[in-house]
């Protein structure tokens, strides 16, 4: 897999959130999209999953042939703040709505992830009863555990305690291999395996 930009630039009304991007993300490595608050990671991201346009430049998706953009969202697996789950579920239910649209990773089932999530005991809980970090790990485990050739991640430790992180930093381990990994972030330990960096700040 591959997502190649060209010249590529964003903005909302007349700002500029960045600009003159080009870069090349492919499988089998890790990328961190870094910057502080309000500096453009989640836009960037919006870009690189093909559900925000560009303003200027190409953005192309490729797996041995061009991916038209509007079927780019199968091959993606996304975990964000600002995507919620399904409140009114228990555990199980997601879990099983959510493999509805994609399959599991080699070596997952919905009963092995609720292990790895750690949370057999909430498999019957509702998300909305779900603490802060419960909901975390849980959108963390759905996108790791699918089997999509790209992985999104932004802000993935928000609501993790250290114990938490530590599960993770495990978690990218077992599931990130020869996969496309893009994480957004400012905090060292959410991205400090990623091979490439790209500073927002440098395409301002
Ligand atoms: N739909 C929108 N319309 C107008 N401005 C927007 C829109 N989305 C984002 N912005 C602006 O773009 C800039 C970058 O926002 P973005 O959410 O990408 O930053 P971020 O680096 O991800 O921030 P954080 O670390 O706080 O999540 C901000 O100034 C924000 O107000």
């Amino acid at each position: 897999m591959k997502i190649a930009l060209n010249n590529v630039g964003r903005r909302f009304n007349k700002e500029w959130i960045f600009r003159n991007l080009s870069a090349g993300f492919t499988s089998g490595n890790s990328y961190a999209v870094l910057g502080p608050n309000g500096s453009g990671k989640s836009t960037l991201l919006s870009v690189l999953t093909g559900s925000l346009a560009p303003s200027e430049g190409q953005i192309i998706f490729s797996d041995e042939k061009e991916i038209p953009v509007e079927d780019i969202y199968q091959y993606i697996s996304l975990a964000a703040p600002y995507l919620e789950l399904v409140e009114t579920f228990t555990l199980k239910e997601i879990v099983n709505f959510h493999f509805k649209f994609k399959n599991f990773a080699v070596g997952v089932d919905a009963k092995s992830l609720i292990s790895i999530l750690g949370l057999e005991k909430s498999a019957n809980k509702e998300i909305k009863y779900f603490s802060s970090g419960m909901k975390q790990r849980t959108k963390l485990a759905l996108a790791c555990c699918s089997d999509s050739p790209i992985l999104f991640l932004d802000e993935p430790t928000s609501n993790l305690d250290v114990q938490g992180i530590n599960w993770y930093r495990e978690l990218i381990e077992n599931f990130t291999k020869d996969r496309l990994t893009i994480i957004g972030s400012n905090q060292i330990q959410e991205y400090d395996f990623c091979n490439e960096h790209i500073q927002i700040a440098d395409y301002k």
